[in-house]
C-alpha cells in the first residue's frame, strides 16, 4: 500500500464525532481529508474542518466536510504532514509553502497528529531546506541575514508562474539550507526574530503523535 495513505487512514481513526479538525496541507493530508470526507458522507460522522491552505479548503469542501475557521471554533485535533520528523517529534514543514497557517492551526489544537511516510523520519533535522516565509519587501535583507548565519538560500519559484512563489498570505518563501540543525527550538525562535520573517518551518515541541507508514507497517511515535 501507499505509505502516506496508510498513515493518513490510521489518523482518521483518531477523529471523534463532533470534533473540529485542523486540516493540514500536502499529498499525505490529501488522503486524510478524502477519507474523513468519505466517513462524513457515508457513515454520518459529524465534524467541521479548519483548513490550513486554499488547497485543503477546496478539498474539504469537495469532500463534504463543513469548513470553519479559528475565528469561530477551537480545534480539537489537527492532522498534518511534514517534510522531516526527528525522534523528539520536532518537525520541518513548509514544502507546500503553507507552514504559517499550519503552525497557527496545529499549535492551537488540543492534539496535533503528524502523518508521514518513512522517508520523512530523520535522526536530526536539516537535510530538507528550511522554508522561511518573508514579507516581499524584506526578501533581500532576510536572505542576506540567513546567508550571514551560514545558510545557502534560494527564493522559491515554481512551475505555473514566472518569478517567485507567492504564498496564500501574499508573501515569498526563502529555502535556507543550514545543514544539521543542532537546537531546533532555539533556531525557530532566532529566525522568527529577524524583521520581515513571517514564520519559519521549524515546528519544535508541538507534535503530540506521529503516525508513520513504513514498509514494515505503521510506526507510532509519541
Ligand atoms: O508542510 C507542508 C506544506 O506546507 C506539508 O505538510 C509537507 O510539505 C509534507 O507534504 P507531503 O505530505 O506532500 O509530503
Amino acid at each position: 500500500m501507499n505509505l502516506k495513505k496508510m498513515a493518513a487512514l490510521r489518523a482518521v481513526d483518531e477523529i471523534g464525532d463532533g470534533d473540529v479538525v485542523g486540516l493540514g496541507t500536502g499529498s499525505t493530508t490529501h488522503y486524510f481529508i478524502e477519507e474523513l470526507g468519505r466517513r462524513v458522507r457515508e457513515e454520518g460522522l459529524e465534524v467541521m474542518g479548519v483548513p490550513t491552505s486554499y488547497q485543503s479548503m477546496f478539498l474539504a469542501a469537495e469532500s463534504g466536510i463543513k469548513v470553519t475557521s479559528l475565528a469561530e471554533h477551537d480545534v480539537d485535533v489537527a492532522v498534518d504532514g511534514a517534510d522531516e520528523v526527528d525522534p523528539d517529534l520536532n518537525l520541518i514543514k513548509g514544502g507546500g509553502a503553507a507552514h504559517t497557517l499550519e503552525k497557527i492551526v496545529d499549535s492551537s489544537a488540543g492534539s496535533f497528529i503528524v502523518i508521514v511516510d518513512e522517508s520523512k523520519l530523520v535522526e536530526r533535522l536539516g537535510a530538507f531546506p528550511l522554508p522561511v516565509e518573508v514579507i516581499p519587501a524584506a526578501c533581500r535583507p532576510v536572505k542576506l541575514k540567513l546567508e550571514s548565519m551560514g545558510a545557502s538560500v534560494d527564493i522559491r519559484s515554481s512551475e505555473g508562474k514566472d518569478g517567485p512563489v507567492v504564498t496564500d498570505n501574499g508573501n515569498f518563501v526563502l529555502d535556507a539550507s543550514f545543514g544539521v540543525i543542532d537546537d531546533p527550538g532555539a533556531m525557530e525562535s532566532r529566525l522568527n526574530n529577524i524583521p520581515g520573517v513571517v514564520e519559519n518551518g521549524i515546528f519544535a515541541g508541538i507534535a503530540d503523535m506521529v503516525i508513520a507508514g513504513t514498509s514494515e507497517g505503521l510506526k507510532i511515535l509519541r
